[in-house]
């Protein structure tokens, strides 16, 4: 069977019940991918599909963002769906703006928001 691709999964603590609803909603679906995600949000996923391929990472703050950032730029990621709260200062800001700038130069496929990702996650269902 050839290799799954992976999905980075991360939520920003006021989109993680939005995020964890997503992903059991979708569950069929991400069970065809691998799966990253930040620490925190990979145990939200974990609580509701528990059968999930989720890797934990580092949390956002702790440099989760930058690692799945590094993933990206060897080409170990293939999807980014990056639930954003776009009303709350964040201490790792310059982290989540170094880890989109890097979903764009290498052009993979990166969903900010819920709307985008049920958008993407249907795109990509085969
Ligand atoms: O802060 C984050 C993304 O910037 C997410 O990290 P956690 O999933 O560990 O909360």
């Amino acid at each position: 069977m050839a290799d799954r691709k992976c999905l980075a999964l991360i939520a920003h603590d006021q989109k993680k019940d939005d995020l964890a609803a997503f992903a059991k909603a979708n569950e069929a679906v991400l069970a065809g991918w691998k799966i990253v995600a930040t620490g925190t949000t990979g145990g939200r996923v974990l609580d509701v599909c528990p059968g999930l391929d989720v890797a934990r990472l580092k949390s956002g703050p702790l440099g989760g963002d930058q690692q799945i950032g590094a993933l990206i730029a060897t080409g170990d990621v293939d999807c980014l769906i990056f639930f954003v709260d776009p009303l709350t200062p964040m201490p790792h800001d310059v982290d989540v703006k170094a880890l989109m700038r890097l979903a764009i130069v290498y052009d993979i496929p990166m969903a900010l928001n819920r709307a985008t990702a049920e958008q993407l996650i249907d795109f990509r269902r085969n």
